[in-house]
């Protein structure tokens, strides 16, 4: 893990510089293309181009189970999970719909579903264990485990980047992850469970009062720290939290763009800017969560959601309904005129 961490470099500030500059050569009024120039400049910065360009993007959908289904934390049962999986690789979720409209590949890691897959060629199916332990008794991953999904999201990006993908959207599928999703967030932010605590798949007043009891005494094992951030996702878990956190440091090794999904992919991502603080320069966020706890996560990180859809599905579906606009704002450098090829002015 540390090797993948040392691989990640600042922005090429060169490359800032004179997209930059070339954002008020090109044919508009300086500005008016208002948040999509900074956009711009910061894919120059990570492709190390005042020209950059955005092909192949690929969904990377990390789905896992969660012990802490038993304490009766979701509106669904965690049976969904493993179906949901076989859902995504006959193409009929929600994530491949949006997916088919921008061009974007679907890949679907278990990381550790709590039921046998069947092998496809869309599916890496590696798992690490099936399912975490549950949170609230005891630590859901050792650290080893947390580790190795890990390092398995990464291997997978790494692979997809080599076969040409020019974006990542890491997504999740897993009943039961708001729970270790807002642990972790509590947890990094050291913020009160109630603070970032949501209904997730939609459940009921009483039963978002018995999620933020359930976290807080997770919490209160007291076993992590946020200056340890792999073992707070020991602790906290979620092997595709943990798997998603992979898939975003390896783009960033690689200087790929990345795109950060809803509330799960937020506590994934604070997790990897723990770990490379560096890391963040790469990340994009997609839309804002209807999660109340992703407004947090999105501010402790520094970054500005591009929609506001009332979006709370996961599976890298507002993730990849940005890919366009990022596209967009990369072919703005790339292949508008300027000023003085136009002959204007
Ligand atoms: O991305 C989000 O912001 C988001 C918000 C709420 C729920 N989800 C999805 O719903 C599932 C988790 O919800 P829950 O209630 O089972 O914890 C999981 O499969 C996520 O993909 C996702
Ligand atoms: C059907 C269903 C699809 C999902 N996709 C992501 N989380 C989900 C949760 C449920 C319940």
């Amino acid at each position: 893990m540390q090797t993948l961490i040392d691989q990640i470099q600042p922005l090429n500030a060169q490359a800032l510089k004179s997209a930059l500059e070339r954002q008020d050569q090109l044919t508009k009024p300086p500005k008016s293309l208002g948040k999509l120039e900074a956009l711009g400049v910061r894919l120059a910065g990570i492709l190390g181009t005042e020209k950059p360009e955005i092909q192949n993007p690929v969904a990377i959908v990390c789905a896992g189970d969660h012990g802490v289904c038993e304490e009766g934390v979701s509106a669904f049962p965690a049976s969904v999970t493993p179906l949901m999986v076989l859902n995504f690789l006959a193409e009929g979720a929600a994530v491949n719909a949006i997916a088919r409209t921008v061009g974007a590949k679907v890949q679907v890691i278990n990381a550790g579903v709590n039921a046998d897959l069947p092998d496809h060629p869309a599916l890496v199916n590696t798992p690490v264990r099936r399912g975490t332990r549950n949170l609230r008794k005891e630590s859901a991953l050792t650290r080893e485990e947390a580790e190795k999904a890990l390092l398995l999201g990464a291997e997978v990006a790494t692979q997809a980047i080599q076969q040409g993908a020019g974006i990542l959207v890491p997504g999740e599928m897993g009943i039961g992850n708001t729970t270790p999703a807002a642990a972790i967030t509590a947890r990094m932010l050291n913020l009160s469970p109630d603070l970032v605590t949501g209904r997730g798949t939609g459940i009921s007043d009483e039963g978002l009062t018995h999620k933020v009891q359930v976290i807080k005494e997770a919490l209160n094992r007291n076993q992590s720290h946020a200056e340890d951030p792999l073992g707070v996702l020991a602790d906290l878990g979620g092997l595709e939290i943990a798997a998603m956190t992979g898939v975003m440091l390896a783009g960033a090794a690689h200087r790929v763009p990345v795109v950060i999904d809803g509330f799960i992919a937020g506590s994934a991502a604070l997790i990897a800017a723990a770990l490379s603080p560096l890391s963040r320069d790469y990340f994009f966020a997609s839309h804002q969560s209807v999660e109340i706890g992703h407004v947090k996560q999105l501010s402790h990180l520094g970054l500005e959601p591009l929609l506001n859809l009332d979006m709370r599905l996961g599976e890298g579906t507002g993730g990849v309904l940005c890919v366009p606009i990022l596209q967009a704002a990369a072919s703005v450098l790339k292949n508008m005129a300027t000023f003085a090829e136009a002959g204007i002015g």
